[in-house]
């Protein structure tokens, strides 16, 4: 049995709210099989189509209807939060009552502290919402927007992603891990707020979730980071006729491929980067990033990528 902080990327939600429902109930299986065989589970998730598409559909609906409101990009975060966590604790409840299992599913609404100086806030990365064809990217570039072509599936808008720094409501997590409540935080990386003058404010942001699921995962001394995605294990030269999937990396090996520009910046790069500082941060402690459907499998060791300090 081990304590593990377990990522959800964005193909263990998918996009439109009935296709998440549906989706949802796959994933919440393999997290309730997780929990059956005694593991310990904090779940975080991405929120990259999600908040997009709440951040579009205020901004279209301000500028056709003119009675909504335009909703701040922090506020757009926190809904993303509550969407995703209402969809996975339901189907986590679910799963675990028709197997039996009495335990407590909650999702907590997290605000993750950044630094109002990060340069990311200059520079962004983090695509969100669904992809364009390089003629839209190009136009709603006109308008204002940033977008960046997205390991070769389209281009997709991108807002400023800073490092996490703190998690503010660490201490209501770590009691309810304690009190063995299965939890959804970090959402989405946490909606991003700086702290001025005594108070919180949001910040435009999305924070990644692999580096705030790290933050969490360091928070609560957990065993494992397990980072779920569409792919099975890591590659070098991926995408090329030189691909080569790795079972492991130790840390000085992941940093070298990650010099070498193996892993694609906003997806599969953020994933090593975190994996890196999490197996970095204490002796023993290791990520595993594979997909969801063969993490039965990389918990036994049989697939999946390890990033360990050796
Ligand atoms: N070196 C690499 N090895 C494996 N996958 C990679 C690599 N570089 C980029 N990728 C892409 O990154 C994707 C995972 O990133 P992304 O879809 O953004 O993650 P998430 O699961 O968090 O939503 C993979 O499905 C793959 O297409
Ligand atoms: N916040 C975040 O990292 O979302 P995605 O994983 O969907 O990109």
């Amino acid at each position: 049995m081990s304590r593990m902080v377990v990522a959800l990327g964005g193909n263990a939600l998918g996009e439109t709210p009935l296709e998440q429902r549906e989706i949802v109930q796959h994933t919440a299986k393999q997290i309730v099989d997780f929990i059956e065989e005694g593991h310990e589970v904090i779940l975080a998730h991405g929120n990259g189509p999600q908040v997009g598409m709440i951040n579009l559909a205020f901004e279209n609906s301000a500028q056709c209807q003119g009675q909504t409101p335009k909703m701040p990009f922090p506020e757009c975060g926190a809904m993303s939060q509550g969407y995703i966590g209402y969809h996975l604790q339901n189907g986590i409840k679910e799963e675990l009552n028709n197997r039996g299992i009495d335990k407590a599913v909650t999702s907590v609404v997290s605000q993750v502290i950044v630094d109002k100086d990060d340069n990311a806030f200059k520079n962004p990365t983090k695509p969100i919402g669904s992809f364009y064809s390089k003629t839209e990217a190009k136009k709603l570039e006109k308008e204002g927007y940033d977008f960046i072509e997205d390991s070769g599936r389209g281009y997709r808008r991108v807002v400023p992603s800073p490092m996490p720094v703190d998690i503010v409501e660490k201490d209501v997590i770590s009691t309810l891990v304690e009190n063995e409540h299965i939890l959804i935080a970090c959402g989405g990386g946490g909606v991003p707020v700086v702290r001025e003058n005594g108070s919180l404010k949001g910040v435009s942001a999305v924070i990644d979730k692999d580096f705030a699921s790290e933050k969490l995962a360091e928070i609560l001394e957990v065993d494992l980071f397990l980072i779920l995605t569409a792919v099975e294990k890591v590659a070098i030269n991926f995408g090329t006729t030189n691909e080569e999937w790795l079972s492991k990396m130790d840390i000085k090996t992941a940093k070298r491929y990650c010099q070498e520009g193996h892993f694609a910046p906003g997806s599969m790069l953020p994933k090593v980067k975190a994996a890196i500082k999490f197996a970095e941060s204490k002796k023993d402690r290791k990520a595993l990033i594979t997909s969801l459907d063969k993490s039965k499998e990389a918990l036994l060791g049989q697939t999946g990528t390890i990033i360990y300090d050796d």
